[in-house]
Formats: C-alpha cells, sequence, structure tokens
C-alpha cells in the first residue's frame, strides 16, 4: 500500500461487507461474513476448496446477491444492477467473460464502449501492451492458451481504470513470465485496492497486505502480512482450518 492510499483517514472503505451470507440451497456458502478494505490495501482471501471464496468475490463482484447482509464498495451500497457502482470494481473471475467471437482488441473496445471509457482506441492499445498482448489484438481469444486468455482478463478488468480490482485465483495456470507480468502489472496498480484469492500461500503473502482466512463460509482470521513470513503465515493458516499436521495433505482440503 502506498502512504498516500493510507492518508486519509475519512476516505471510505474500498469495500465493506456486513454480515454477509450467501445460500445456495441447503449450502450455506458464505456464512455471515463482515470485513472491511482500505484504500490502496492489497488482501488475500484463503482458505480450502469450499470455503466460499470466489462466491465472496463474485458478490463484490455484483455477479451473485447476498442472501443477506449489505456490501458497500467506496461507502455506496452494491444494489444489484446499479451499473455506476459495478463500474468502480475490476474483475477476473474463473469464467473469462470474453466473446471468442470478438478479436482481442474487439472484446476490450465493446468493454471499453460499455463502461464509457475516454479515448477508448488508444486505451484498449495501451493496456493490451500492458498485458503483452500487443502482437495478439486481432487474434481471437477461442484460439488463445488459458494463460493468454486471462491475460485478456485482466486487460479487460483494468480498462475502465477500477478503483478496486478483484482477482479469483489469478496464479492459476500461469507460467513464471506470466506470474512475473502479473507481479509488474499489479505493482503498477499499487496505489488501487486489490482482493485476491490464492492457494498460492508464498506468492499471496509475497504480493498481500494482509490475509483474510476463510473456511466453511466464515471469516475465521484476518492477520497483518506486514511483518509475517510466508512459513509464519502457513503456521497460522494451517492451525486456523484445523490442518496442523505438519503434512501438505490436506491444505486445500
Ligand atoms: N452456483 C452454486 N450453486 C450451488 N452451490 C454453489 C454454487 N457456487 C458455490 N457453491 C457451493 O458453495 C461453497 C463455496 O464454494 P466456493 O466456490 O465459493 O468456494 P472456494 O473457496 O472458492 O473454493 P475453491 O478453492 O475450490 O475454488 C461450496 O460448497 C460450493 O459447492
Amino acid at each position: 500500500m502506498t502512504a498516500d492510499a493510507r492518508s486519509d483517514p475519512t476516505a471510505p472503505s474500498a469495500v465493506r461487507t456486513d454480515d454477509v451470507t450467501k445460500v445456495y440451497g441447503r449450502v450455506t456458502a458464505v456464512d455471515g461474513v463482515s470485513f472491511a478494505v482500505e484504500p490502496g490495501e492489497t488482501v488475500g482471501l484463503f482458505g480450502p476448496n469450499g470455503a466460499g471464496k470466489s462466491t465472496l468475490l463474485r458478490m463484490l463482484a455484483g455477479l451473485a446477491r447476498p442472501s443477506s447482509g449489505t456490501i458497500t464498495l467506496g461507502g455506496a451500497e452494491l444494489v444489484p444492477g446499479d451499473h455506476g457502482v459495478h463500474r468502480t470494481v475490476g474483475v477476473v473471475t474463473h469464467e473469462s467473460m470474453l466473446y471468442d467471437d470478438l478479436s482481442a482488441r474487439e472484446n476490450l473496445r465493446f468493454h471499453a464502449d460499455l463502461h464509457g471509457v475516454d479515448d477508448p482506441a488508444a486505451r484498449c492499445e495501451a493496456v493490451l501492451d500492458a498485458v503483452n498482448l500487443g502482437g495478439r489484438t486481432s487474434q481471437y481469444p477461442g484460439a488463445f492458451s488459458h494463460g493468454l486468455r486471462k491475460r485478456l482478463s485482466l486487460a479487460r478488468a483494468l480498462l475502465h481504470r477500477p478503483d478496486v480490482l478483484l482477482l479469483d485465483e489469478p496464479y492459476a495456470g500461469l507460467d513464471q513470465r506470466s506470474v512475473a507480468d502479473l507481479a509488474t502489472i499489479l505493482d503498477g496498480f499499487d496505489d488501487r485496492t486489490v482482493l485476491l484469492t490464492t492457494h498460492d500461500l508464498d506468492r499471496g503473502v509475497g504480493r498481500c497486505d494482509r490475509a483474510l482466512v476463510v473456511d466453511r463460509g466464515r471469516l475465521r482470521a484476518d492477520v497483518d502480512l506486514g511483518e509475517t513470513s510466508a512459513a509464519a503465515f502457513e503456521t497460522t493458516y494451517r492451525r486456523t482450518i484445523g490442518v496442523d499436521n505438519g503434512s501438505n495433505e490436506g491444505l486445500d482440503r
């Protein structure tokens, strides 16, 4: 987080959830979760498979509606269908939300027009360059590898200069170079707010200021990562989710 981002204590939280719950039939995917993320913070959501991380992120992105509880983004309550608030977030989820019958450039242009981005042609080229897709602007994402699709999804998420970037498993399926590129892109985003989910404890600790540990839909721990090593966090994480036998088995149960 930058010093500037921290310097206004009166600024509303970038993201705030109050007692947010999401029920799917008999499954309570997210169970009374409350937390706040301040402007400029990078926060990791950690937890085993099925903990509720993606569901939480999807609700923050307005892609799923809470069963109860409230979400505010920059002080404005997230109301279904309110596209003004949705514009403040950029999201990369497991679903790429790309159109396979539009080229990479056309995909971005469509999104730019939807969000009323200024000088859209130049902005699309700049963002495609930023994710190293400058040489593939006329290609179709249907023919892209997983990693290339992810880069284009990231470009789409960044295009409208969102205040908050939501990334679901950003490192999954990326090669070393793409991971390094993602780090560079996120470095350039340092004054904004980032919320990401990951099973990669090392990279997550390296990137995040804070960790929220979620298990069985509930927020179990809120850890300041400022002075915490990856090893120390892993110990805390294992203890929190009840996997404390020293083996990797079950870490992502
Ligand atoms: N659309 C849905 N319909 C029914 N159940 C769902 C739906 N989405 C998620 N769930 C259930 O909600 C729970 C939380 O799932 P979620 O995908 O949020 O977990 P996660 O922490 O992101 O897991 P992973 O690390 O495996 O991605 C799981 O039990 C899952 O089966």
